[in-house]
């Protein structure tokens, strides 16, 4: 598709010339203003099945220009909404090394250094991610809110590798490793609602389950991640550092956002 930046002439403002949707309804991010929740009773604690991989498999970690984005297998899913969500990707959003505050998702106006994004799609009603990816039930994010302290080992898991993926399109294969490890201790509390895709196309098509406890990675480790990668191929003459690809929150008008907790 047509090439989209966070920044400058073809940024987060100019989407919508290209792509429609990010000038529709149903946006993500948005900024979770913790006193208009709603409790909702009926959202279950998150299950996941074969979350837990073994470092004989491989899996594949690329920059794709906007972020790094680790493949996931297939066997991998969500077992606890009304049908099966099929693993696809991870990938992270995050600030700069100046300005460690980077979320896509905001807490009463509180940004977080970075966001992890674990996508799922539709594998009850979608043969693959890519016709999945622009229906209305097709997608389901996982969003895990990131604050920088405690050194995080399972991240390293995969953060050790980046500077084998340091430009546009490059890829390594790294040992897999138990993902659950990524997420928060906490799966039963989290935030709910409908959203979009949040890059381009942005696609109204995502379930949204944000956890309400960040994880931790050291400064070390985030200053690895803002400054490591660049957006443009290895061969071209002006680098252009890969930092601050984090769209900004969107309102949330009159849709509901639900909690699964109480307080
Ligand atoms: N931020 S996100 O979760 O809404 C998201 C989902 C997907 C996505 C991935 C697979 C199938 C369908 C949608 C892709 C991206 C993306 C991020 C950086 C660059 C390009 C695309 C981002
Ligand atoms: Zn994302």
């Amino acid at each position: 598709g047509a090439k989209w930046t966070y920044t400058g002439p073809h940024g987060e403002h100019h989407w919508s010339m290209h792509y429609p949707f990010c000038g529709g309804s149903f946006q993500s991010p948005i900024d979770i203003q913790t006193r208009q929740l709603s409790f909702d009773p009926s959202l279950r604690p998150i299950e996941l099945q074969n979350y837990n991989l073994s470092a004989n498999e491989q899996l594949t970690l690329g920059n794709n220009g906007h972020s790094v984005v680790l493949s996931l297998p297939r066997k991998m899913y969500i077992s606890s909404l009304p049908q099966r969500y099929t693993a696809a990707q991870l990938h992270l959003h995050w600030g700069s090394s100046h300005l460690p505050s980077g979320s896509e998702h905001t807490i009463n106006g509180h940004q977080f250094a970075a966001e992890m994004h674990l996508v799922h799609f539709n594998s009850d009603r979608y043969p693959n991610i890519s016709i999945a990816a622009d229906k209305s039930d097709g997608l389901a994010v996982l969003g895990v809110l990131i604050e920088i302290g405690e050194y995080n080992p399972v991240v390293d898991h995969f953060l050790k590798y980046i500077n084998g993926i340091k430009y546009r399109d490059q890829k390594v294969q790294v040992p897999a490793f138990n993902i659950r490890g990524l997420l928060p201790t906490r799966l039963d509390e989290y935030y709910r609602y409908d959203g979009s895709l949040t890059t381009p196309p942005c696609y109204p098509s995502v379930l949204w389950t944000v956890f309400k406890t960040p994880v931790t990675i050291s400064l070390k480790q985030f200053r690895t991640l803002a400054t490591a990668m660049y957006s443009s191929h290895q061969q071209e003459t002006v680098p252009v550092p890969m930092n601050s690809n984090f769209r900004k929150p969107h309102y949330t008008d009159n849709r509901l956002v639900l909690c699964s907790f109480k307080r």
